[in-house]
């Protein structure tokens, strides 16, 4: 696939398959594409087709079978496991369905990880900024369990935004959360996205939510099939 000028992602030739070479279970099946900067992205299809996967292979958390993907023309195929725990520090935040906070820090705390990790001195007072950007100023010494679903997605949403990635990857960011909770963390996730240059990729059963985004990634039976968001642009 040519190299596109300008872009964020390059994805080429992307395969990703499971179990034994004789009977593979083929998820992804040589699927090419590239992300801009600023981009809104929502990967959709049935259950099974690979969303979580194709996630999972941006985030660099799993190794493709064949192809491979470039984040700001670095080759993650390229980088060893440490550079690519670094790079992925660096360059992206992760959202999970489950939050995936961490049970024996605070909410501050939590918020602070990307960059206490990467030793920032200014850790405390970015995480105490985001927190209040999410609205959870006064939370700010609770624990996960003292927080309801919706306030635990919220500290989540801190955490991977906290260190300004170029890249937001959301599993279900809104999948454990009622409608309404749902939606004012989207709300935030959005609002969030637009206040920054970052590209946002997010996988969802959620058609709502799918339908703010600039575009649909349809995954099936190992296919991918790009279809612009015209509503969004009108
Ligand atoms: N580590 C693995 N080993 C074997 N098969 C796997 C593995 N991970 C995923 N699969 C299979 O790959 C397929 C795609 O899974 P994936 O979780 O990406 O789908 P999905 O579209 O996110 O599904 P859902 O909408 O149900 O969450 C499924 O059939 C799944 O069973």
């Amino acid at each position: 696939m040519r190299h596109q000028e300008g872009s964020l992602i390059q994805v080429s030739n992307l395969s990703m398959q499971f179990g034994q070479q004789s009977t593979p279970l083929v998820v992804l099946d040589d699927i090419s594409f590239s992300m801009k900067r600023g981009d809104t992205v929502a990967i959709v299809g049935p259950s099974g087709s690979g969303k979580t996967t194709l996630l999972q292979l941006l985030a660099a958390l799993e190794q493709p079978t064949h192809g491979h993907i470039a984040l700001n023309k670095q080759k993650l195929s390229d980088l060893s496991p440490d550079q690519l725990a670094d790079f992925r520090r660096d360059n992206m935040g992760i959202v999970f369905q489950s939050f995936h906070l961490i049970d024996s820090l605070t909410a501050l705390a939590n918020a602070a990880l990307p960059l206490d990790i990467a030793g920032r001195a200014d850790a405390s007072d970015k995480a105490r900024e985001m927190l209040e950007r999410v609205g959870l100023k006064d939370r700010a010494t609770h624990y996960p369990q003292q927080l309801s679903g919706g306030e635990q997605q919220r500290v989540a949403i801190a955490r991977a935004l906290v260190h300004e990635p170029t890249l937001i990857l959301a599993d279900e960011p809104t999948g454990n959360l009622d409608e309404k909770t749902g939606e004012r963390v989207a709300n935030m996730l959005f609002n969030l996205h637009a206040q920054s240059q970052s590209t946002l990729v997010l996988v969802t059963h959620d058609m709502r939510l799918a339908k703010r985004c600039k575009r649909l990634f349809w995954l099936e039976s190992g296919t991918l099939r790009v279809e612009e968001n015209h509503e969004l642009s009108a």
